[in-house]
């Protein structure tokens, strides 16, 4: 027999079984040697939405295995009772512990000061001009200017008028593309690329030594800076206004015998989490809010209503200046009347989070075998994985309108916030590991927010779909083109 025909033997009986074996109830078949890999490539440009229809057909959790060779087993669930059961009671046997403190509200003043002296000239300027912006480019920057000043008291003017590309921007950036490549390809193969030192692994090694050198070079700065002048406000930790959270960590370092020698490391490691937490997660977030407002201009009318209400009612005697911006400054440097007063926007944030929630997934391993609330049982040698973006659109947990925006569904007809538990709107996480920058993440949007809906009037420009990228962090995948037009 040639050599062709032999080829098309082969090839009919492997049609011939996939036409057999293949499963009509739209869940990935599992293929003998290849596993899941066919149906996780063929969806893997809208690998969201299709966690979405997998796991609304399989009863919110689903066994997925990879091709034989590697040897992956990934159990995806979205089902509450998992989410509490791993997250919370049996948060033991998924570890991580946390070794970090809750960024404190006393930091929103940096916040502020940031939109005062780079968002607003910024978007002045823009609107002066009449050019078109990425939305997503400029919360990105906001963002990663707002996280380096709260966090290492830096400020690397990304956003600036003339969007500069910097080293350092580049090289987180290109860090966390790695971190997703990762994730995608089996452990050997990017192990065996970091042997070689090529391709993506060249590029993480070199993105880990331009960061490394950043953070250290700022932790020594620091420590001149406060040997320069023991008694300069950025010595002053605990509650005091203006101290950032490398000021904080650095006295937690001096204090602590048990940290000793693995000082410098801790620091590094401790600013690098909240850094990364911190830096892609507001910035994506802000941008898939102001996507869904410029879809639904009467929840806009609605925020706005809520904002001139409160604006005109609180009595700030304590201003001598009393102009509006003065009185949104106030409002928005004012943690509480933020987190207890603007209930409307509150709302639509949270809406807006459980739509497009940055963190598009979340992975654990076990480390003892286990068995879930669900019935399925997980040992050491399976990842679970936690559709944060699946989980806010599944019918059976916010009903038949879940993929509609709608903030109302996060109120009490009294005008209170409704109480949605953690384990089901799973945006920040949820038991001991929670997001410790959420409270300090809902400020950072409520004041962006004010500031620039009292200021501008947003139009898209967008002449492409606004969709999802495959991606941890949701990104948008070809940004949010607007202009703005200031009031
Ligand atoms: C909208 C914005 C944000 C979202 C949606 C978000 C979401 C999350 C999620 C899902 C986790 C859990 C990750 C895991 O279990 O591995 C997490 C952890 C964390 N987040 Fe955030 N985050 C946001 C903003 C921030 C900010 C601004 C900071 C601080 C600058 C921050 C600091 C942290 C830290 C330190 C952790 C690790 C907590 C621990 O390990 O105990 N986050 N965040």
């Amino acid at each position: 027999m040639e050599y062709i025909e032999i080829f098309l033997v082969i090839f009919s009986l492997l049609f011939l079984f996939c036409y057999f074996f293949h499963k009509k109830d739209g869940l990935p078949t599992n293929w003998p040697v290849i596993g899941m890999l066919p149906a996780v490539s063929k969806n893997y440009h809208r690998i969201h939405d299709y966690a979405v229809e997998v796991l609304e057909k399989s009863q919110l959790t689903f066994l997925g295995k990879g091709p034989w060779f590697t040897n992956m087993k990934f159990l995806f669930t979205v089902d509450p009772a998992n989410v509490h059961h791993i997250l919370s009671k049996n948060f033991g046997n998924y570890p991580r512990g946390s070794k970090f403190k809750e960024i404190s509200e006393f930091l929103i003043e940096k916040v502020w000061e940031k939109i005062e002296s780079r968002l607003i000239p910024f978007l002045d300027h823009a609107s002066e001009q009449q050019f078109e912006i990425d939305l997503q480019d400029l919360f990105e920057r906001f963002s990663f200017d707002t996280i380096s000043t709260v966090v290492m008291d830096y400020d690397p003017e990304s956003l600036s008028i003339d969007l500069p590309n910097l080293p350092f921007l580049k090289a987180v950036r290109d860090f966390e593309e790695v971190i997703v490549y990762r994730h995608a390809v089996p452990t050997c193969v990017w192990k065996f690329q970091r042997w070689l030192d090529i391709g993506q692994e060249k590029k993480h090694r070199e993105a880990w030594k331009i960061i490394d050198d950043f953070i250290y070079g700022c932790i020594s700065k620091k420590r001149e800076e406060m040997s320069k002048n023991s008694k300069s406000k950025a010595c002053k930790v605990g509650n005091e206004v203006g101290a950032d959270l490398m000021t904080i960590y650095m006295d937690e370092v001096r204090k602590s015998a048990e940290i000793g020698s693995n000082g410098e490391k801790f620091l590094r490691d401790t600013i690098l989490a909240f850094f990364f937490a911190g830096r892609g997660t507001v910035g994506v977030g802000l941008v898939w809010f102001f996507y869904l407002l410029s879809e639904n201009p009467h929840v806009l009318s609605k925020i706005k209503e809520e904002l001139d209400a409160m604006t005109t009612q609180m009595q700030y005697h304590h201003t001598d200046d009393d102009i509006m911006w003065n009185r949104y400054k106030i409002l928005s440097t004012n943690f509480q009347d933020l987190k207890d007063k603007l209930i409307y926007l509150h709302a639509t944030i949270c809406e807006a989070l459980r739509l497009y929630p940055p963190v598009a997934f979340n992975t654990k391993v076990p480390i003892e075998p286990d068995t879930l609330p669900s019935g399925h049982k997980v040992d050491s040698s399976m990842q679970i994985i936690f559709s944060t973006y699946a989980m806010g659109r599944m019918k059976s947990l916010w009903g038949e309108d879940c993929c509609e925006f709608k903030p109302e569904r996060w109120m009490l007809e009294t005008d209170k916030i409704r109480y949605v538990p953690s384990h089901k709107f799973l945006a920040f996480s949820s038991g001991p590991r929670t997001c410790l920058g959420k409270n300090m993440s809902l400020t950072v949007m409520k004041a962006a927010t004010i500031a620039i809906i009292s200021r501008y009037h947003i139009e898209p420009v967008q002449a492409h779909p606004v969709v999802p990228e495959t991606s941890m962090v949701l990104h948008m995948k070809q940004g949010f083109k607007v202009k703005v037009a200031a009031y």
